[in-house]
């Protein structure tokens, strides 16, 4: 008490003479003065949010004052792609802020690229919880030289020799998944939205290309069924704190699952190598790679790091491929002219063996399968934008430099559905990658899909040909109905987009002449 009294005196001056018992906590009594002061910080913090909002905005379009606190906080926990177009139109350059981060939107390919490929002054920043969920002693946070170095290291699991290894696990998966969606739907006369169904399938082939058998089947379904709280979590802005019950603190829950069973999945795919075994997963190819005697890059990795190696490959891979494989889905079901051109392809390079299993090479014959697979991704981009963050000053028009610190927002929308490149922008037509002289193949700074500069997206080749053999498969072995709904072309946007309807399809076995 006595001591309360001797660190507050003005505010306590008149409460602890005129009264017969002293309070227990006098400081907290409202006084006239203590209010005062209180009212002047906060009104001087609120005076000063606004200046430096204004100051780093400049002459940028957004709006002129932001709301205090918590800025756009509302609009970023609900986005929408009509948002998001709304923010664009307004300028190649436009700001916001959310939660007292400034950001800057880029629209236009130019600005989009400089700052993908402005190392010194940009880095990647993912959102805001990544480095919770992901571990910030995880390599894709590695920035400049390390990176680079790192990354090639990593290389070494997408060359052609591994890509060929993984086809194999694709295409036996793609198959099972498939049969069960068959008994599914010959079980109901009701199109099933195939939103969950293709993530599904998604994580259980990343998973046992990434480790094999090293995960058993139930760890497998318990990843997959964690997952989606991950998913969840990935806001541009999230709560900032990781308390019980938010969003974040479900995705570290979540992370840490997988993260036991991708040691697990470390170690025993090293005691496979060491035992002399032919390497049937990533990680069995990784460790055969390491303990090559003639590889340069030769060093130890934990079963720690290689598990976070992993976890990062499915953390920026399962949303974006689930939505490049529905929405190929979808497109297939609404073009059945492209469809027929899909199937007649696999006629001609499957010779009407479709149990035979797809490899590499049989791929290598589909060039109406990859336009496809390119177009698709084009019209509906799974990745619409990714943050990234100044590292200082970044002049990046002649009359706006990018304050240090400032989230930076390259959009790939606008460059995938710029007429110009891609004429007729919002149509589905795989014909326009066929022609090397194509407005889509001649403008390829364009084609922002997987990214751009030194961090563009390491799994892309792997991507293109993961989504590509299952809807390969899909068109041979069943035929699917779309059943269209006022929201089907509609998008919702979870990480990553997706038809607000799910996508509702029904599937039926193929029947061949
Ligand atoms: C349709 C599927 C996919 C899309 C649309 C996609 C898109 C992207 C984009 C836009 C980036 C950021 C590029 C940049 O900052 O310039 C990225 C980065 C990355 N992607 Fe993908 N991705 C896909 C699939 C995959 C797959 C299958 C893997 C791994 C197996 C993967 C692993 C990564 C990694 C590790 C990075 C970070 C690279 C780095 O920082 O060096 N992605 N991806």
């Amino acid at each position: 008490m006595a001591s309360s009294k001797a660190s507050y005196p003005s505010v306590l001056s008149d409460a602890s003479t005129d009264r017969v018992s002293a309070p227990v906590f006098p400081s907290l009594l409202p006084s006239g003065s203590w209010l005062y002061t209180t009212a002047a910080i906060v009104l001087s913090l609120l005076v000063l949010e606004q200046t430096v909002y204004r100051y780093k905005k400049r002459h940028l379009p957004g709006a002129q004052w932001t709301i205090p606190l918590i800025g756009k906080f509302a609009d970023s926990l609900h986005p929408t792609m009509e948002g998001y177009m709304k923010q664009w139109a307004s300028g190649p350059l436009s700001a916001i802020s959310v939660f007292n981060v400034f950001i800057v939107m880029a629209s236009t390919n130019e600005f989009s690229r400089k700052i993908l490929n402005s190392p010194t002054y940009a880095e990647p920043f993912l959102v805001n919880s990544a480095k919770q969920i992901m571990l910030s002693n995880n390599w894709v946070f590695l920035t400049g030289k390390e990176h680079v170095e790192y990354r090639r290291g990593l290389n070494l699991l997408f060359t052609r020799k591994a890509l060929g290894l993984y086809v194999g696990i694709q295409d036996s998966l793609s198959r099972k998944h498939f049969a069960k969606w068959l008994t599914t739907a010959a079980s109901t006369d009701k199109a099933q939205p195939i939103m969950m169904t293709a993530r599904e399938l998604n994580m259980e082939t990343s998973l046992r290309v990434f480790c094999g058998q090293h995960i058993p089947d139930h760890a497998a379904k318990e990843i997959s069924d964690k997952y989606w709280m991950i998913t969840l979590a990935l806001e541009l802005v999230n709560f900032p704190l990781a308390l019980p019950g938010t969003k974040v603190y479900n995705a570290i829950q979540a992370r840490k699952v997988a993260m036991k069973w991708l040691e697990l999945a470390a170690r025993a795919s090293k005691e496979s190598v060491a035992a002399g075994n032919q390497p049937e997963c990533m990680l069995e190819e990784w460790v055969a790679i390491l303990s090559d005697p003639a590889y340069k890059g030769r060093r130890e990795f934990s079963d720690h790091e290689m598990a976070m190696v992993v976890f990062s490959f499915l953390f920026a891979s399962q949303d974006a491929m689930s939505s490049g494989l529905i929405y190929g889905f979808q497109h297939l079901a609404d073009h059945p002219e492209v469809l027929h051109k899909i199937r007649e392809e696999q006629e001609r390079v499957r010779g009407g063996d479709y149990e035979k299993p797809l490899t590499l090479e049989m791929m290598d014959e589909m060039p109406y399968l990859r336009a496809m697979v390119k177009e698709t991704l084009r019209v509906k981009p799974p990745v619409t934008m990714v943050p990234y963050k100044t590292t200082k000053a970044f002049p990046i028009a002649d009359d706006y430099t990018v304050p240090s610190g400032t989230m930076v927002i390259p959009s790939f929308y606008n460059s995938l559905h710029d007429a110009e490149a891609f004429p007729d922008p919002e149509a589905f037509t795989p014909e326009r990658w066929l022609d090397p002289a194509s407005p889509a193949n001649t403008n390829p700074r364009n084609y922002l899909v997987f990214g751009s500069g030194p961090h563009k997206c390491i799994g892309l080749e792997y991507a293109m040909m993961n989504i590509g053999l299952v809807l390969a498969n899909a068109s041979v072995l069943m035929e699917w109905e779309h059943e269209i709904t006022d929201k089907s072309e509609k998008v919702q946007i979870i990480a990553t987009l997706f038809p607000q309807d799910g996508c509702l399809l029904k599937f039926k076995p193929r029947e061949r002449a």
